[in-house]
């Protein structure tokens, strides 16, 4: 499939928009341009706006103010939704129909959709097809729900929160399934609460929080923005000591210079936990970008959770 090119060549355009939920500022002047074949993650905690912004992008809801198109159209107008295929954060399937009668159901919505077999294939899930998908795991309905939003052909894919709840077979299934779709030229716009799946697909990252945008940028800019490598080794009493350092080869030239003796030495570069942490938190103590501490001084340790996002860490 190629890459769509439009008037300006933005597929998704989100122009100074906001939303509001009663008193709930939703989205508070959000301004993104997504191009063709982009891959972008939406990261932010919970109840960041994320699934608010799909819905605008999505012509599910309106923005109060602001404009958003796709494909240089109103995205409420059926003619811009024939383009787009979309995985809510939870999709109800009609429990007694089976899964094959389910892909068949909606590709006929499609002028030329995925034929179903081929579809099953692609997310690894063909030998369900004759199962009523009220029988179905957790994890089975969310790869039938994601294969539901590529069953039209769509040229943009708006994935929220596309893997919750699968084990890791599952979530590399989809990822594979998902890289597959982008190098077909579809632009995907994805939430995740996981960190490592946004680092694993995205290109582009935005940050979002409280309805604003905290950053815009490809991931290794991001990334960058934490600034620093991390090295860390076991000192002479044994303890675990970690240094952010900017030139981690001139760090350990002066640690090996110094006589320290040292342990299990490990270089490794910044995640996007310590820049999205950095990002919603301020700077923390001992985490400076760029700092370069001598051989004997000592940080505080990096996060060393699996990287899932939880409130309590953004908050
Ligand atoms: N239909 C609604 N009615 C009232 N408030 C809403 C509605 N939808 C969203 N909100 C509120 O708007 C804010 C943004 O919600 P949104 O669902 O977009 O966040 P999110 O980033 O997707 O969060 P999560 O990661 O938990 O899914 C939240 O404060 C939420 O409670």
């Amino acid at each position: 499939m190629k890459p769509d090119h439009h008037d300006d060549g933005t597929v998704v355009s989100v122009t100074d928009v906001t939303r509001t939920f009663g008193d709930i500022l939703a989205l508070d002047h959000v301004s993104l341009d997504v191009g063709p074949g982009e891959l972008v993650g939406l990261l932010g905690p919970n109840g960041a706006g994320k699934s608010t912004l799909l819905s605008l992008v999505s012509g599910l809801r309106r923005p109060d103010t602001g404009s958003v198109r796709l494909l240089g159209q109103d995205p409420t107008q059926p003619a811009a939704r024939i383009t787009l295929g979309m995985t809510p954060q939870e999709t109800g399937l009609p429990a007694t129909l089976r899964v094959g009668e389910v892909v068949d159901f909606v590709g006929g919505h499609y002028p030329d959709p995925v034929p179903t077999p081929e579809l099953l294939a692609q997310f690894g899930i063909e030998d369900l097809a004759r199962r009523q998908t009220g029988s179905l795991s957790g994890g089975q309905k969310r790869r039938l729900a994601v294969a539901l939003a590529m069953t039209g052909r769509p040229r943009v894919v708006l994935l929220d929160e596309p893997t919750t709840g699968l084990d890791v077979a599952g979530r590399t299934a989809l990822w594979d399934a998902i890289r597959a779709c982008h190098r077909s030229g579809v632009t995907v716009l994805l939430t995740s609460h996981y960190l490592e799946e946004i680092q694993a697909l995205a290109e582009r990252v935005v940050v979002i929080d409280q309805g604003r945008v905290l950053a815009d940028d490809s991931l290794e800019a991001i990334l960058e923005r934490v600034g620093g490598t991390r090295v860390s080794y076991a000192g002479p009493d044994g303890t675990q000591r970690e240094h952010v350092v900017a030139d981690s080869d001139e760090f350990v030239r002066d640690l090996v210079r110094s006589g320290t003796e040292f342990k299990g030495l490990e270089i490794r570069r910044a995640s996007l936990e310590e820049a999205f942490t950095q990002l919603t938190e301020g700077t923390r103590s001992g985490a400076r970008p760029g700092a370069t501490p001598g051989p004997g001084a000592q940080t505080d340790d990096a996060p060393q959770d699996g990287g899932h996002l939880t409130e309590g860490a953004n908050r």
